[in-house]
């Protein structure tokens, strides 16, 4: 039976970008197979235009260290208590998906590649909230340092798009509100 069964516009409306997460872990069997499942986004030309460097057990330990060096201006100059303090932001998640985009040199398919890892994450995303795991796609400035992609091991020619930190959380933010539809349509003509 499944326990997990949201209505895909309950998944859609009711999701939160989670920024506080509680420390547990996130199971590898139940990352892989929310990324099992994302992966039947449309993209064109079944280019599938990603890949992903996920990080949610033991290898978390060697990841910390590489988003406190590139994650924290001038960490060794910090007090231990208060870098224990900025890195929470790092190690209270249960888990961790960089999405890889190659960038294709016309722009047409790079924008397309782009837009389809989008709708991927956001099935990432919305998988994840189904099953209890909130998520936030981050786009932090180090993403593109050459340095941390050399960590990651992110190749000429790729981009590191999102650092999407997944986990359990306690507190379900406040939603909030968009725009009214009015605001945003105009029928064809009028
Ligand atoms: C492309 C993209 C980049 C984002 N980058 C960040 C980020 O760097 N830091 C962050 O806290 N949230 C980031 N977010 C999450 C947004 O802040 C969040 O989606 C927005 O506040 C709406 O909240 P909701 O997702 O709970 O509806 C990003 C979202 C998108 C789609």
């Amino acid at each position: 039976m499944i326990d997990h069964a949201l209505t895909v516009r309950d998944a859609i409306i009711q999701r939160r970008s989670i920024k506080v997460f509680n420390g547990q872990p996130v199971e590898r069997e139940n990352l892989l197979s929310i990324l099992e499942d994302a992966v039947w986004a449309p993209n064109h030309q079944l280019r599938e235009p990603w890949r992903f460097v996920i990080a949610c057990g033991k290898e978390l330990e060697e990841l910390y260290s590489v988003l406190k060096e590139f994650g924290i201006p001038k960490w060794k100059d910090l007090s231990e208590e208060e870098l224990e303090k900025q890195m929470k932001k790092y190690m209270t998640p249960g888990g961790y998906v960089f999405v890889i985009v190659p960038e294709d040199a016309r722009q047409k398919e790079r924008l397309e590649d782009y837009a389809a890892a989008s709708m991927l994450i956001q099935n990432v995303q919305l998988l994840a909230w189904d099953r209890g795991i909130g998520s936030c796609w981050k786009t932090p400035g180090f993403l593109d340092n050459p340095k941390f992609r050399e960590a990651l091991g992110a190749k000429t020619g790729e981009r590191i798009i999102s650092m999407l930190q997944v986990g359990y959380f306690d507190e379900m933010p406040k939603p909030k509100p968009r725009k009214n539809i009015d605001e945003l349509i105009t029928i064809f003509g009028e």
